[in-house]
Formats: structure tokens, sequence, C-alpha cells
């Protein structure tokens, strides 16, 4: 379990119990705050924003269970987990059947109460601003980046051209114990295949002609970070043995060395190729494909999640025009419009090229649709007037749910009241605009 930042609350009067959870969940990084007695914790409960609490039901002034049903008061109570001894087992159970969450009975195992906190606490809270993105499977993504940069197995993340695999990658290696290790990327593709595993394992000195010194790979200068490679799926059938065998036994040789270097990195590869079809053609090992398809992610195309889109833009706007000279004071809704209706083969790459272009070129003050798209701008411009008045109306009832979800981070609740309509209707407009993954909770 590790939560960073994360507060719960501690309600207890033996101190050796009490200092013992306060410096466990120290350990994992969980804030404690600790009332010694019930009235107390009662004042300070309400204004503490905790994720759980964990409340002995034997207290020098009050009960446990006055403190609970004081609590249960406020809307926002958080889940309790009582501390019991063996007397007090008829009261847990009822606690239980009132609401609490879960109760311990003394002595207990620290480790398993440990656990109980954590999925009592839930993941951690995705950020207000998202890194990756506003669209549902991107916060998905993120959260399951965030669990898996805790681990150290072989991560493999697949997604079109340009739709952020080194981004991702970047993520995740922010998000993991090492980010102050190194991140070493390497794209498969555009190193010469001769070149790659010099590249990647490093080579002696005389390993060949011109290598007139030692030279250090990616993979060794990755140390106890990321070795990214992109483009797996582009390693000549020579170099994918000798990566399954770094993987295998954590461990490669330099080219022209006798000696085994060993491994110490987490390896995250990617691929825009579907692996398993090259695997099918004989042009992929399979026991690579299986060694590193451990845990897998993919990253949808732009098209796939259009709230993005105006959020992406707006992002690449300022960046351009903050290192430009430009008139252009923001972009037009008919830019946003033509850029939502646009299926982005090129994903965020190909947005943040056209978003670059157009501010590097844009005369006007607001970006219009001709600066981003110019060879189909007359054919956009008339198609956008030809348009019905449907197909009018539906396109800014999309650009306007987006404003409303990009203002309330993606909160389909909080943009519902925005945009005043009920949360099923929104649900439901959303579902028929193709802007939600089929999950009503998110
Ligand atoms: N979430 C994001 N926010 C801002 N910029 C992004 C995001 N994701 C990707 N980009 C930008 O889009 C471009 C492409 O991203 P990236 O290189 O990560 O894609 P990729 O999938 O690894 O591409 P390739 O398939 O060519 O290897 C980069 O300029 C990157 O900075």
């Amino acid at each position: 379990m590790s939560h960073s930042e994360r507060v719960i609350g501690l309600v207890e009067d033996d101190q050796i119990m009490g200092e013992s959870i306060v410096q466990r969940l120290a350990l994992e990084g969980v804030t404690v705050k600790w009332w010694q007695c019930g009235r107390d914790a009662i004042r300070e409960i309400p204004v503490s924003k905790l994720e759980a609490i964990v409340c002995d039901i034997r207290l020098p002034d009050l009960n446990g269970e006055d403190v609970f049903r004081e609590s249960a008061r406020s809307s926002n109570v958080p889940p309790f987990l009582f501390i019991t001894g063996h007397g007090d087992i008829d009261q847990a159970v009822r606690l239980m059947r009132a609401g609490a969450a879960d109760y311990f009975m003394k002595p207990f195992e620290l480790d398993d109460f440990l656990i109980r906190i954590g999925e009592l606490m839930g993941p951690p809270p995705a950020s207000g601003t998202p890194v990756l993105g506003f669209a549902p499977k991107m916060k998905e993504l993120e959260r399951l980046l965030t669990r898996v940069a805790k681990l150290n197995s072989t991560v493999l993340i697949a997604g079109e051209t340009g739709s952020g695999k080194e981004v991702a990658a970047r993520f995740l290696h922010a998000m993991s114990a090492s980010d102050s290790r190194p991140f070493m990327a390497v794209n498969c593709a555009a190193i010469p295949g001769d070149l790659l595993e010099s590249e990647l394992l490093g080579h002696e000195k005389g390993a060949f002609t011109g290598a007139s010194q030692r030279h250090l790979g990616y993979a060794e200068r990755a140390g106890e970070g990321i070795l990214f490679l992109d483009e797996i799926g582009e390693l000549r059938s020579e170099l994918q043995a000798k990566l399954l065998r770094l993987i295998e036994d954590r461990s490669f040789y330099r080219v022209g060395g006798e000696r085994p270097i060993p491994f110490n990195g987490r390896l995250v590869v990617a691929t825009n190729a579907d692996l398993p079809k090259l695997v099918e053609a004989g042009r992929f090992r399979e026991d690579l494909y299986y060694r590193i398809n451990v845990v897998s992610v993919r990253i949808p195309p732009l098209r796939e999640r259009q709230q993005d889109i105006p959020w992406l833009m707006e992002r690449f706007f300022a960046e351009s025009a903050g290192r430009m000279e430009t008139s252009l004071k923001g972009i037009s809704s008919l830019a946003e419009e033509a850029a939502l209706s646009y299926a982005w083969p090129g994903n965020i790459r190909e947005l943040r090229n056209r978003m670059e272009r157009a501010v590097a070129l844009g005369l006007g003050q607001w970006v219009m649709p001709g600066d981003m798209f110019p060879e189909q701008s007359e054919g956009m411009a008339s198609a956008m007037q030809m348009g019905s008045l449907e197909d009018v109306r539906q396109s800014a009832e999309k650009r306007h749910i987006i404003r409303a979800l990009l203002a309330t981070h993606g909160e389909v609740g909080a943009a519902s009241k925005l945009l005043g309509i009920g949360r099923t209707t929104l649900w439901e407009k959303m579902r028929r605009l193709g802007l939600n993954d089929g999950d009503p909770d998110l």
C-alpha cells in the first residue's frame, strides 16, 4: 500500500497502540490525525478531510459508537473501522449494521489491518489536473499507470503513432519511486539495425572496426531507472533473442564483451504494431512477446477521446503562443468544431504540429479552421455551411458539453448542473455523441 499525502483519522486513547499505528502508516506515506478522546474527534472529524477513520470502541470520555453516530450526521462521513476488545463484539456487529465499514478485534496483525485500511481508502484520487488527458479512458489509464509504477514488471504500451506512448512511459517514470533515476528512450525504428545492438547494449573497445573505445549502451546507462524501447516490433530477430536473454537473466553482454553486465532497470516497451499478428507471421518471437506482455496498456487514439481535443488545443496554443510573436488571442469555436470532426490519423503529434503551424502563420485574432486545416479549408467551410440544422445543433451541443466537462474536470454530475440538465440526460447525450466509454460512474 502506498498512499502519498493521504490522511486518516485515529481515535485511540491507548498510547502504545496509537503510536504504533501512526508510525506504521507514516511508513506508507499516510498522515494520521490522532485524537485520544471522543469529543475532540467529533469536533474535528467534519473539518479534517479524512479518507478513513480508525476508532477504538472504548474511549475515556465517550464510546466509539457515539463518535460514529455523531460523525455520521455529516453528509460526507469517511468509512469507519473499529478496533474492539472481546467484550465489545456485539456492539461492533451492531455498528456494522448501522453502516460502519469493518472492525478488527484486538490483538490483530498490523499488516492485515493496513491492507484493510488501504482497501477502505481506495486508489489515490486522480489529481485535479490530468497529465495524460480528461477523457474517462485517459483518467483510468493514469490511475492504472500510477498503480503499475509501484511494481517492477515490464510494461507494454500499445497505441497508434503519435498517441502519447512515450508521454505515458514518462508519466510512469514520474510516478515511480525511482523518478530521480534515468529514463532512457530508444526508438528501435530510428536506429539502423546494424548499430542498434551496440547502441542498446554497448560495445567493448575493438569489438568492430571503428570501436576505438568502450561504449556503454542505453541498457547500462538506464541504471536502476527505465529503459524505454519504442517501436519494439521493429527489432531484428537476433536482437529479439538478446532482449529475451536480458529479461530472463537480467543481464546482457556488450558487443565484443565476455562478461555479463547486470541489468538493474525496468523495461518499458511500446509498439504501434499489432504484435500478436507479427508473432503469427513469424516476425516477432512468441516467447519475447509473452515476456514483455506482463502488464499491457493501450493508449486510445485521439478520435476515441474527443474530450481531450479542446484541452490539448488550448495547451498547444498556449505553448506555441508563448514561444512566438503572434496576433492570435485564442482559438475560434469554428476551429474547435473542425478539430472535433477530424479523425486525427497522426493523433496528438499531428494536433501539436497543426496548432504550431496555425500559431506561426495565423494572421487574425483567432485560430480559424483554415489555419489548422489549410489543405481542406475550402471543403470544410462549404461542408459546414451545407450541414443540416441538426448537424450544426449536434456539433454545438457536443462542443458545449465538452467545455462543461473540462470546466468540471470530467465530473458528469457537476457538468450536468452547469448545463442545467439532469445527470441521466447528460449521460444519455454523451453516449449519443460518442463522448463516453460506457461507464456511467465516470
Ligand atoms: N497527454 C499529452 N499532453 C501533451 N502532449 C502530449 C500528450 N501526449 C502526447 N503528447 C505530445 O504528442 C507528441 C507525440 O507523443 P509521443 O511521442 O509520446 O507519442 P508516441 O505514441 O510515443 O509516438 P510514436 O508512435 O511516434 O512513437 C509529442 O510531441 C508529445 O509531447
